[in-house]
């Protein structure tokens, strides 16, 4: 459904977008991970049309975003970040107008239209001045109008952003819904909802893709170069060296001491475990220890890793 082979957007001097190669079969849910000025947004105008890449190819259901971008447009639907809307229209009038755009005509628009409004729960404000809508309602009106020429492909940049956590919920669980019917290509900082809600993750930073992969495969890669914590009543440096001695440990970190009791985070190489050999280690010396336990990664984990600077 997208195809991006080595997209690259220069603003002036500015390389917004170094490399970024990527695809979304249909069907996918897929969420686009960056921390800010990573490049999400400018991919996705890209992806859309609205904005052309200075070098690289976009195609979207097999057509070339430029070249043949009225046939690639037909297949989107693009709810961007800050939902440009207007004001002094009412919700439906102002579908109806976007649908129209898009050339829905006669009683199919006003049937589109009628079914953009249930799916985003819109019926009861359908009469509305936007204006009055709270920026939950609006949320729901930009997602209706990306849906309303019933496109197979949505591309929604944080569409939750700015909203509490209600209405956090409420949009998370429209997009699931969709997800049965469309391929979407959700841009997000909310790593859980990637977690809930994506079948595949991108992440991108510096302008390149960073990491690509199902949020559960990328979690297990980390899991295996995994993290121990330890905390056990003995000198800090004495331990620290006795434990960075051991065999595939890389490294010890001394974290703030709970009380008299010192605190290490240990990391270990990929597909070891190295609880077993510390705790042999600490009864040898005979240091009490209160704690030994491996961490379960996150998502949360994975994006640190990637687009850390330090
Ligand atoms: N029109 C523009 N002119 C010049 N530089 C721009 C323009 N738009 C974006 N940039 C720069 O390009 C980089 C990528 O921006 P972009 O908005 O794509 O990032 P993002 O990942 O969407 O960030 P955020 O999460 O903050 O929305 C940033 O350094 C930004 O300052």
């Amino acid at each position: 459904m997208i195809e991006v082979r080595n997209a690259q957007k220069r603003y002036g001097r500015h390389t917004a977008v170094k490399d970024i190669s990527f695809s979304v079969g249909k069907g996918e849910v897929v969420g686009f991970l960056g921390p800010n000025g990573a490049g999400k947004t400018t991919t996705l105008r890209m992806l859309t049309g609205y904005l052309p890449p200075s070098s690289g190819t976009i195609s979207i259901a097999g057509y070339d975003i430029f070249s043949q971008s009225v046939d690639a447009r037909k297949h989107i639907g693009y709810m961007p970040e800050n939902v440009p809307l207007y004001d002094d229209m009412r919700v439906r009038e102002y579908l109806r107008y976007r649908a129209a755009l898009k050339g829905l005509k006669g009683s199919m628009l006003r049937t589109y239209v009628n079914e953009a409004m249930d799916l985003c729960a819109l019926q009861h404000v359908r009469r509305k001045m936007i204006k009055t809508l709270s920026k939950g309602y609006r949320q729901r009106v930009g997602l209706a109008d990306a849906l309303v020429a019933k496109p197979d492909l949505l591309i929604l940049d944080e569409p939750t952003n700015g909203l509490d956590p209600n209405q956090i919920r409420q949009i998370r669980s429209l997009i699931k819904r969709l997800g049965e019917k469309h391929t979407i290509l959700i841009s997000t900082h909310i790593l859980s909802e990637v977690e809930m809600i994506c079948d595949h993750v991108i992440i991108v930073d510096e302008g390149i893709v960073k990491a690509s992969g199902k949020p559960d495969e990328l979690v297990a890669t980390m899991r295996a170069a995994g993290k121990v914590t330890v905390e056990l009543k003995a000198e800090v440096d004495e331990v620290k060296e006795a434990i960075e001695g051991l065999d595939k440990v890389k490294k010890v970190i001394v974290e703030e001491p709970d009380c008299d009791w010192n605190k290490f985070s240990v990391l270990v190489e990929s597909g070891t475990d190295a609880r077993s050999r510390i705790a042999k280690l600490t009864m040898a010396k005979g240091w009490p220890m209160r704690t030994l336990y491996r961490h379960q990664a996150t998502l949360e984990d994975i994006f640190v890793e990637m687009t850390r600077k330090d």
